[in-house]
């Protein structure tokens, strides 16, 4: 259990989606981070000690990276590649927030 494996994999995606040079590679990605954030999202981390208040706000800090992923995507699917790849750089004050409340 736990979400570290998710969590690597999360980054891995990023990685590529950051890097895709077409749509279809963007959205296999983005397809691939959605399933892995969705997982997360289904897991309480360790680092919550059973806290179910504190397990509703992780799960809606991963649920605001789903939405900023899925919107990219949409864009993405609309041809616009650049603007879906700078909707990505609000994930970086998403993750250094939510790591410093959760992890
Ligand atoms: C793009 C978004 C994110 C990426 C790429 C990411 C990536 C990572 C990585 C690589 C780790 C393991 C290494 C480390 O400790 O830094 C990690 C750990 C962790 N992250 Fe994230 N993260 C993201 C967003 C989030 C969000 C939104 C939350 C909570 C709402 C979160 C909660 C955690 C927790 C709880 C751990 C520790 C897991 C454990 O010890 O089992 N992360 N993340």
């Amino acid at each position: 259990a736990g979400v570290m494996k998710e969590m690597f994999q999360m980054k891995q995606q990023l990685n590529l989606l950051n890097s895709a040079e077409t749509v279809e590679a963007f959205q296999a990605s983005a397809d691939n981070f959605i399933t892995l954030s969705e997982q997360a999202k289904a897991t309480m981390p360790a680092s919550l000690e059973g806290d179910e208040t504190r397990f509703k706000g992780y799960q809606a800090g991963m649920q605001e990276v789903i939405d900023v992923v899925k919107k990219a995507n949409e864009q993405a699917k609309a041809g616009k590649l650049d603007e879906a790849k700078a909707l990505l750089t609000e994930l970086d004050g998403m993750r250094k927030k939510y790591h410093k409340e959760y992890k």
